[in-house]
């Protein structure tokens, strides 16, 4: 049996996230490890955020992201204000350099807990989302569902925060969609060969928007940062919105400021929920405060 690694179950504004230390060791998650945990309902989650020693001089760790499907993603904007929390707790440090799959990235701790992270650029051409064809306009591609002659959702932005995001305007309450039936459905669709989160947006002022997502590799999710950057840039590029707005999405709100150096900062809250350690192999798992009976597998 491998040994044990120590975990936080934390939550970014209900995007429920699982930060595991993997620094020190030569192994990684595997893919049946976060299947096995996603299926406990203690430790259900929607990514993973494995830190792991620094691969670059200069960062203090190389954080791997795993959604819950076991698949691998760029980026995960509220999975990060929790790594900050926790490394915070641990080291007293505020301000923090890591790479990703998608590169170097900043953050810091605000002294009233809310953290920024700087989500980098936003890239908007098509084959950076990608897309699986040419889109020399992608503030609104040719991409619809529901009847043909009466579309439910139609026409959506798409942006790269990293990840790919498609993001479809509507003019009524978000959650008169069913963005459960439509999500999986959008996410798959060819014309997205990496797939692609699938965001619903409300634009309620030029400073607000209302956003709900379905996540690639974790479906419907109460919060996802990524996308409520992907709508912000994508407001500001439709003439929507200005480029300072708050994203409310169904765990509350976040702050995206989208910078003149083109640089998009989200800034939001971290919550602490349980801590543990579990096997990296195979995802039984058991909390530092109980018996070892508690666990999966
Ligand atoms: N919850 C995240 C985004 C997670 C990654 C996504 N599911 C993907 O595969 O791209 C966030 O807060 O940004």
């Amino acid at each position: 049996m491998t040994a044990r690694a120590q975990f936080a179950k934390m939550n970014g504004l209900g995007n429920e996230i699982i930060v595991a230390d993997m620094r020190g060791r030569a192994d990684r998650i595997t893919p049946e490890a976060a299947i096995a945990l996603d299926r406990d309902p203690a430790t259900k989650f929607d990514q993973i955020m494995a830190i792991h020693a620094p691969k670059t001089s200069g960062t203090e760790a190389y954080i791997e992201i795993i959604n819950s499907d076991g698949t691998q993603a760029q980026a995960c904007g509220n999975g990060m204000r929790c790594v900050v929390q926790a490394m915070s707790a641990e080291t007293g440090k505020r301000a923090f350099t890591f790479e990703t799959i998608a590169g170097i990235l900043t953050a810091h701790e605000h002294p009233d807990g809310q953290i920024s992270v700087d989500m980098g650029m936003p890239r908007f051409d098509w084959q950076d989302i990608p897309l699986a064809e040419a889109f020399h306009d992608t503030r609104r591609i040719e991409l619809q569902i529901g009847p043909i002659d009466a579309p439910v959702l139609h026409s959506p932005s798409v942006a790269s925060m990293g990840n790919p995001h498609a993001i479809f305007w509507v003019d009524q309450d978000v959650w008169t969609y069913e963005l459960e039936r439509f999500g999986p459905l959008l996410e798959n669709h060819p014309i997205f060969p990496e797939r692609a989160n699938i965001s619903i947006a409300h634009v309620t002022s030029r400073h607000a928007i209302t956003l709900r997502t379905w996540e690639r590799g974790a479906g419907l999710t109460r919060a996802c940062g990524s996308a409520a950057c992907a709508a912000a840039v994508s407001a500001v590029r439709t003439g929507r919105a200005e480029r300072t707005v708050t994203v409310t999405v169904p765990g509350g709100p976040l702050l995206i400021e989208w910078l003149e150096n083109d640089h998009v900062v989200m800034t939001g809250p971290a919550e602490w929920e349980f801590s543990g350690t579990f096997d990296p192999q195979t995802g039984a798992w058991q909390r530092d405060d109980t018996a070892p009976s508690q666990g999966a597998a």
